[in-house]
């Protein structure tokens, strides 16, 4: 039997990530069709502490399907990390009789679903939403797909003007801790060399790899430098690179925001709909404290727990290994 659910909230929070918006029409959409009341929070927790609960129908989400960011805003709020904010936060939801929350975040935003839900019971069902890709659980995280073609899409132009002038650049790409985004941004832009968190690659390594490149008439190479990279970031690597390898004219390009932004891929599109589709029949079964996610094309649901501890970092091992044989 369907447990006596009526109303639900829905929030963004942590970085946007592209397709947000998709996944938010859909919960929407969702929960409407099934007969319950829907309110979106602005701001993620800072607006459930400050009481921008909303309701929403099926045409506050039209339209939206194409839109990089959120629609319902998003922040890092650091009052939801106390236990006043805790209870702050339940006590507006509880006003509204709102019995059931869908977060769309990353590992933060999990971290503090997890705290909201133990203490003052709510059911809460997460979706995995951050351009980092840094979940167990799921093999992509929304936005991630959408991330790594604006990157590509820079890095081809960057090629262009690196190979008319015969120079090296290193590229920082965000993903915190995670390389996802610069492992796979590499393979696909064909860069000669990629520095990932999660590998020790020593100067040496790389320049031994740039070495051989110029070897064998490399005029020009692509070097990708994730921003979590233990010996910093790209101006770094660069710099100490420069000291040891001098065939190239160097540059250094950091990408940015840009990587946030823009018109969802069709994948984060789907994505971010079967995501939010399966959240809301997550919840309305009973559930908590789970998150939906994609393995292997099936939506599954992880605990949130698992998703956060059971953090193995998601890195392609063969894609690796490849980077090395394809950029000879
Ligand atoms: N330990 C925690 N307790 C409560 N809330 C938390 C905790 N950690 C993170 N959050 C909340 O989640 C928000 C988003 O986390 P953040 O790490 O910034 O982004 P993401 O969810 O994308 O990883 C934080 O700004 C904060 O409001
Ligand atoms: O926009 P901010 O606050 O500067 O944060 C930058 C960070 O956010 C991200 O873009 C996304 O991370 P989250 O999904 O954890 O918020 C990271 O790749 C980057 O390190
Ligand atoms: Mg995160």
């Amino acid at each position: 039997m369907r447990p006596n659910i009526k109303n639900i909230a829905v929030l963004t929070s942590g970085g946007d990530a592209p397709g947000m918006n998709a996944c938010i029409r859909a919960v929407v959409r969702t929960g409407i069709y099934n007969g319950i009341n829907m309110f979106g929070v602005l701001q993620g927790y800072q607006g459930l502490i400050n009481n921008n609960i909303n309701p929403m129908d099926a045409r506050s989400v039209s339209n939206i399907i194409h839109l990089g960011g959120t629609i319902l805003k998003t922040a890092r709020c650091l009052e939801f990390k106390t236990e006043e904010g805790l209870d702050i936060a339940f006590a507006n939801l509880k006003a509204r009789d709102i019995d059931g929350l869908i977060v769309i975040g990353g590992d933060g935003t999990f971290t503090g679903a997890q705290r909201f839900a133990k203490k003052h019971g709510v059911k809460v069902i997460g979706i995995p939403g951050t351009i980092d890709n840094d979940l167990s659980g799921s093999d992509f995280t929304l936005g991630y797909d959408t991330a790594i073609n604006t990157v590509i899409e820079a890095i081809d132009k960057i090629r262009d003007t690196a190979d008319s002038h015969d120079r090296l650049f290193f590229i920082e790409v965000m993903g915190r801790d995670s390389g996802c985004i610069a492992l796979r941004s590499a393979i696909a832009s064909g860069a000669e060399a990629v520095l990932l968190p999660e590998r020790e690659t020593s100067v040496d390594e790389l320049v031994a790899q740039l070495e051989s490149g110029a070897s064998t008439k490399k005029s020009s190479s692509i070097v990708i430098v994730s921003e979590g990279h233990k010996d910093g970031g790209a101006y770094d690597i660069a710099k100490k690179v420069k000291e040891r390898f001098n065939h190239y004219d160097t540059k250094v390009t950091i990408l940015g925001h840009l990587q946030r932004g823009g018109s969802p891929s069709s994948f984060d599109r789907i994505l971010g709909s079967r995501l939010g589709f399966a959240a809301v029949n997550e919840i309305l079964k009973g559930s908590t404290m789970q998150m939906v996610g994609l393995r292997g094309n099936e939506i599954h649901t992880t605990s949130i727990e698992d998703a956060l501890t059971k953090h193995s970092f998601k890195l392609e091992n063969d894609l690796l290994e490849m980077t090395k044989v394809l950029s000879i």
